[in-house]
C-alpha cells in the first residue's frame, strides 16, 4: 500500500529520509569501529598486562637463582668446607652475609642429624631441624622452599604473626668436605617483604590510581603474595591458548582482565610452581575503550545533529517559496489583484513553477478584468434597454390612453381619469363635474359631406374643446361624436357656466363646408354621495340624454346636483 504523502511536508520526509541516511551510514562504521579497533584495544591492553606480569615472574625467577648462588657458591668457600661446624669464624661470616642482604632473617650451619651449630645471632642453635623439608632437601642439592609460617623464628626474633616478617621462605644448600662427602646443609631463611621489594621495583606507584593488582600464588593456587598469605584466588582463571590473557567474572560481580606468567626458578626435579598474576577492572582497564565508544556515540550524534540541522535549514529555504507561491495563489483566490512576485532563492523547478503561476495568475486576472468589463457593459446595455422599453411603453401606454384622430385621451384614459378623480374627492370631499358633450346630428354630417368631413369635424370641435377649456381641466373623445370633460374642483354653477361656455363656443363657430354645428352637454356634480364614478357618469349620460330629448344645443344639470335645465 503507497503511504498517503499529503499528510507530510517536504520539510518532515526530507528530514526523515537524511536522518535514516545518517543512521544507514553511521551504523557499519560504528560497528567497524567498536569490533575492529575496540578489539585491538583490549588486545593490547591484556598483552600490557601479561607483560607487566612475565616481568614479575621474572625477576622473582632471577632473584631466587640470585639466593641459591648465592647459598651455594658460600657452601663451597673454604670456611664452609674445612671449618668445624661450630666454630665462631662461621657465624661471623654468616652474620656478615645476613647483612649484605636485608631480607635474610636468619642463616645457619646444620650438621647432617639435624642439629643447628652455628646460626646468626646464635639463634636456633642446637636446635633439631632434622624434620623440615628444607634439611632434607638440602642434603642433595641447593633448593629454594615454598613460603611458610615463621614457627620456630617468630617468637625469637619477636615478629609479629601474620605480619610479612611472619612469613619466610627456606633456602638451603649441601656443605661438602674436600673429598665431596656431606658435612651438613648450610640454610637460610628471607622474609616474605622480599617478594614486595620485587614487585614494587617493577610496579612502585599508581597501583591503586590504575588498580592494577599483582599477585603471586602457589602451586596450590593460593595467594601468598601480597598480604593475605593463604587466601583462595579472588578471582580464578583459564587462558584461551592463542591468548595471554582473558576476562573473568569476580566474586565482587566485576568483570576483571587477568593475565598470568610463571615464575621459573630452574630448580631441576620440583619447581616452586608460583605463578605472578595481574589483575585489572575491565571498567578501568578498557577506560580507553569506554571513552573510545563515548566519544563515536558523541560524534555521531554531534554529526547527525548537525547534518540533521543543515538538512533542516536548507530543505526550508527549499521550501520556503512554494509556501509563498501557495498563499499567493491563495490571495489570488480571494480576489486580490495586486500580488508581489515571489523571488526568494528560487531553484530552477520553482522558478518554474512561479513564472508558471504567474503566468496563470495573469490569464486569471485579465479573464476577471475583462468579465467585469463585459458585465459593466452588459449592465449599461440592459439599463439602456430597459430606459428604452420604459419609454417605448410610456409611448404604448400614451398611444393606448390616446385617440388617433382628435389626439385627446381616448375612453380607457377617461375611465382612469373618473376613477382616480373619484378616490381623490372621497379623500378631500371637494366635488367635480363631469360633462357629457355630444355633437348635435352628425350622423347627417357624415351622410351629406362624407366621412372624411366627419372626421375633420371631430377633429376641430376637439381642439375646440381643447382650447376652451383649463390646463387643469381634463377633456377625452369618448365614443364616436361624443366627448368627456372633467372639472375638478368645480362648484355647479362654474361647471354650468363652462358647460355653457363651450356648448356656444360650438355655435358660434360656422364651418366653412358643414356650417353651423351645435352640441348637447350633460352635466352631474360628483359628489362623496355617489357609490362610484359610474353612477356619477350614468347621471351626465342622463343628462346628455334629457338635453338631446328638448331639442339639442342645450346644457342640461343633473336635477339631483342642482337640479337646474337650461338650453340656449
Ligand atoms: N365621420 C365620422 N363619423 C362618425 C364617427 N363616429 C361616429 N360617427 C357617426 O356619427 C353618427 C352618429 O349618429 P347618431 O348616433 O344617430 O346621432 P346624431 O345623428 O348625431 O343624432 P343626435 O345625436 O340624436 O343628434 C353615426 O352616423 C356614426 O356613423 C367618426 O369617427 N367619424
Amino acid at each position: 500500500m503507497r503511504p498517503d504523502l499529503r499528510r507530510f511536508r517536504i520539510k518532515s520526509l526530507v528530514m526523515l529520509v537524511f536522518s535514516g541516511l545518517a543512521l544507514v551510514l553511521w551504523l557499519p562504521i560504528y560497528v567497524y569501529i567498536n569490533h575492529g579497533y575496540v578489539k585491538q584495544l583490549v588486545n593490547d591492553r591484556g598483552e600490557a598486562m601479561h607483560d607487566l606480569a612475565s616481568a614479575v615472574a621474572a625477576v622473582l625467577g632471577d632473584n631466587l637463582h640470585e639466593r641459591k648462588r648465592e647459598l651455594s657458591l658460600l657452601a663451597q668457600s673454604p670456611y664452609f668446607r674445612n671449618a668445624p661446624l661450630g666454630a665462631r669464624e662461621l657465624r661471623q661470616h654468616l652474620e656478615r652475609i645476613q647483612k649484605s642482604y636485608p631480607h635474610y632473617v636468619w642463616l645457619g650451619v646444620v650438621d647432617t642429624e639435624g642439629i643447628v651449630r652455628s646460626s646468626t645471632g646464635d639463634l636456633l642453635r642446637g636446635v633439631s631441624v632434622r624434620h623440615r623439608p628444607w634439611f632434607d632437601r638440602g642434603k642433595e642439592q641447593t633448593v629454594a622452599g615454598d613460603l611458610h609460617e615463621a614457627m620456630l623464628l617468630a617468637p625469637l626474633l619477636g615478629i609479629e604473626k601474620d605480619s610479612e616478617g611472619a612469613h619466610l621462605i627456606d633456602f638451603a644448600a649441601p656443605l661438602l668436605d674436600e673429598q665431596g662427602r656431606l658435612r651438613g646443609v648450610l640454610g637460610a631463611h628471607a622474609d616474605w617483604g622480599w617478594a614486595t621489594d620485587v614487585v614494587k621495583v617493577l610496579y612502585p606507584a599508581g597501583i591503586a590510581r590504575s588498580q592494577v593488582e599483582v599477585l603471586i600464588v602457589n602451586r596450590e593456587n593460593r595467594v601468598i603474595h601480597p598480604h593475605r598469605y593463604n587466601s583462595p584466588l579472588q578471582i580464578p582463571v583459564t587462558f584461551p591458548l592463542d591468548q595471554n590473557f582473558a576476562v573473568a567474572r569476580g566474586q565482587d560481580g566485576k568483570d576483571y582482565l587477568n593475565s598470568s606468567a610463571e615464575v621459573r626458578d630452574d630448580e631441576p626435579g620440583r619447581s616452586l610452581g608460583w605463578r605472578v598474576i595481574v589483575q585489572q577492572p575491565c571498567e578501568r582497564a578498557l577506560a580507553d575503550v569506554a571513552a573510545l565508544q563515548r566519544a563515536m556515540v558523541a560524534s555521531i550524534l554531534l554529526t547527525t545533529l548537525v547534518f540533521v540541522g543543515l538538512v533542516w535549514w536548507g530543505s526550508g529555504r527549499i521550501t520556503r517559496p512554494l509556501r509563498l507561491l501557495a498563499s499567493q495563489a491563495r490571495k489570488i483566490e480571494q480576489g486580490e489583484v495586486s500580488v508581489p512576485p515571489v523571488t526568494e532563492a528560487l531553484t530552477v523547478e520553482v522558478h518554474d513553477l512561479a513564472e508558471a503561476l504567474r503566468g496563470m495568475a495573469g490569464t486569471l486576472l485579465d479573464q476577471r478584468r475583462d468579465l467585469a468589463d463585459n458585465n459593466l457593459r452588459l449592465e449599461r446595455l440592459v439599463a439602456e434597454r430597459t430606459r428604452a422599453l420604459e419609454i417605448a411603453n410610456e409611448e404604448l401606454s400614451q398611444i393606448a390612453r390616446q385617440d388617433p384622430l382628435t389626439g385627446l385621451p381616448n375612453r380607457r384614459a377617461a375611465d382612469e381619469r373618473l376613477r382616480s378623480e373619484f378616490v381623490r374627492m372621497k379623500r378631500s370631499l371637494m366635488g367635480y363635474a363631469v360633462l357629457m358633450v355630444d355633437i348635435d346630428n352628425f350622423k347627417r354630417i357624415n351622410d351629406r359631406h362624407g366621412h372624411a368631413e366627419g372626421d375633420r369635424v371631430l377633429s376641430g370641435v376637439a381642439n375646440l374643446l381643447a382650447v376652451s377649456l383649463r390646463e387643469s381641466d381634463f377633456v377625452a373623445r369618448f365614443g364616436g361624436e361624443e366627448f368627456l370633460v372633467v372639472l375638478p374642483d368645480t362648484d355647479l354653477s362654474t361647471a354650468t357656466c363652462v358647460a355653457e361656455k363651450l356648448r356656444e363656443a360650438a355655435e358660434v363657430a360656422e364651418d366653412p363646408h358643414v356650417g353651423r354645428v351645435t352640441m348637447s352637454i350633460g352635466l352631474a356634480m360628483a359628489s362623496p354621495a355617489h357609490v362610484d364614478e359610474r353612477e356619477v357618469l350614468r347621471l351626465a349620460d342622463a343628462c346628455l340624454y334629457a338635453a338631446k330629448a328638448s331639442g339639442r344645443n342645450s346644457v342640461v344639470s343633473d336635477s339631483l346636483s342642482a337640479g337646474h335645465v337650461g338650453n340656449s
